[in-house]
């Protein structure tokens, strides 16, 4: 939002300045010096300049290496440090061209930085080397952001300020694709999909599409579905937007609620079959509201609610006017049950399915839990697998240690009782039945925390 529009004015007016600069240039140099010099200050218009700090980022990575003085500041615990440095000098090269940023104040006390060139290299730098500072700057800030895990509020709560539709708190999930248990063929898909999507900028707009993409996760509770989600956010560094659909009311506050989502974020409705229903309206929540409340609720919700249309039209709509990153992601333990409008292919982009562990994805989870390649009861649980289903949660929690040391025969062991357990029992669909209530929305999203 913001960032962007305030680079690309930034971009406008300093392409202005640049212009005016020039001018002015032109006519020193050729009296005084052959060098050129651009500044950027701090506020621009008293309006913070974004570009300013992009900037200062860059300037800050490039030269930590060489810089005798360097100033530490840690972003995020897990990121590291970031360094920067304190000279107020540093040079740059850029295709062969040299260039030196100085940092200062200016007349009023805001910072600045000078950009000194030599007037032969001119249009490089103002074609294309400001411009890449800028964009690399910005990844950088990209790299170091904090990853945030956002839940919208009830629409009840919302008050004038855009801070109340949602709620958010840090967001450190350890889950990463290399830890995550699945067939690594699709992985690999889902890797380069996501990765191709992410650098996909100028590609997007080559073919006049929206930067945006949607996936659909679905398979059986505890094959990962969430953890995936988590592995994404991960991976590109993005932000999750959890999104509640029955906290709110009708298709203007998902609208409201949509629009203040950031760009580089993943929007993810989970469970999408139970949030909303097959004839498009929202189900009904259990109220615990006075009769006279529940009246006018009821007449209310006649004309209110959300919709499947409402959901679908702003994501194909709106959002590909504002030209940014986003990624949408939608869960649901029955494919069957979801309305073929929300699951047409071009909506979602990717179907994934997430299923019962394969030996292939034991392996992965051996190796994570139990520091594993192979041991004499893999051909067995080999075998047990094939004969019955298993999530991922369930092997994972057998390979959990127990006790202080990791035991791998133990837990091998613990895995294939399991297994033989699951193999007696011949209900799996009466089992994931009563699973699937079990799992309430609250015990999911407290998972998803922790
Ligand atoms: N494919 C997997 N790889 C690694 N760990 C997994 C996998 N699937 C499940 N787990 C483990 O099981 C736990 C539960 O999985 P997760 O929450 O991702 O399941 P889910 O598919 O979202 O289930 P639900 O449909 O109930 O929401 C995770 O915290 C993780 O530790
Ligand atoms: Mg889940």
């Amino acid at each position: 939002g913001h960032l962007t529009i305030a680079i690309k004015e930034f971009l406008l007016s300093t392409i202005q300045q640049l212009s005016f600069v020039q001018r002015f240039s032109d006519r020193s140099i050729n009296f005084f010096s052959p060098y050129v010099e651009i500044n950027f200050s701090q506020y621009e218009d008293f309006q913070f300049n974004h570009a300013f700090a992009a900037i200062e980022t860059y300037l800050g990575a490039k030269a930590t290496d060489k810089a005798k003085h360097l100033k530490a500041s840690q972003v995020q615990e897990s990121k590291g440090l970031v360094l920067k440095r304190e000279e107020t000098k540093v040079r740059d090269e850029y295709e062969g061209v040299n260039v030196w940023w100085e940092s200062g104040t200016d007349t009023i006390g805001f910072r600045t930085f000078k950009l000194t060139f030599h007037r032969r290299s001119r249009d490089i730098v103002t074609d294309s080397y400001i411009q890449y500072v800028v964009e690399e700057g910005k990844s950088i800030q990209a790299k170091n952001k904090k990853m945030k895990l956002f839940t919208n509020n009830p629409s009840s709560q919302w008050d004038s300020s855009k801070t109340s539709l949602w709620r958010y708190i840090d967001f450190e999930h350890p889950a990463s694709f290399q830890t995550l248990a699945m067939d690594p063929k699709k992985k690999e898909e889902i890797l380069n999909d996501l990765v191709a999507f992410s650098n996909g900028k100028d590609y997007y707009k080559k073919i006049g599409k929206a930067w945006k993409r949607g996936y659909l996760l679905y398979g059986p509770p505890g094959t990962g579905k969430s953890t995936m989600i988590a592995a994404m956010a991960n991976l590109l560094n993005y932000s999750i937007y959890d999104l509640e659909l029955t906290a709110i009311q009708n298709n203007s506050e998902l609208r409201k609620l949509l629009t203040a989502t950031s760009s580089k974020s993943i929007i993810v409705i989970e469970d999408i079959d139970c949030s909303l229903d097959l004839t498009g309206k929202r189900v009904k929540k259990e109220s615990n509201l006075t009769s006279l409340e529940d009246g006018e609720k009821a007449k209310e919700e006649d004309k209110s609610f959300v919709t499947l249309s409402g959901l679908l039209n702003f994501i194909d709509g709106i959002w590909s006017a504002c030209g940014q990153e986003r990624i949408v992601v939608f869960t649901t333990n029955h494919l069957a049950k979801l309305d073929p409008a929300l699951i047409r292919r071009g909506r979602m982009d990717m179907h994934i399915e997430l299923s019962y562990c394969t030996f292939e994805a034991f392996k992965i989870l051996a190796k994570n839990y139990l520091d594993l390649d192979s041991h004499p009861l893999f051909k067995k649980i080999e075998s047990l697998m094939k004969e019955t289903k298993i999530a991922p949660a369930d092997v994972a929690e057998n390979l959990m240690k127990k006790n202080r040391e990791i035991d791998a025969d133990g837990s091998l062991n613990d895995l294939i009782q399991a297994l033989e357990k699951k193999k007696k029992k011949i209900q799996p669909a009466q089992l994931d039945e009563q699973k699937d209530k079990n799992r309430g929305k609250m015990f999911k999203a407290f998972r998803m925390l922790f």
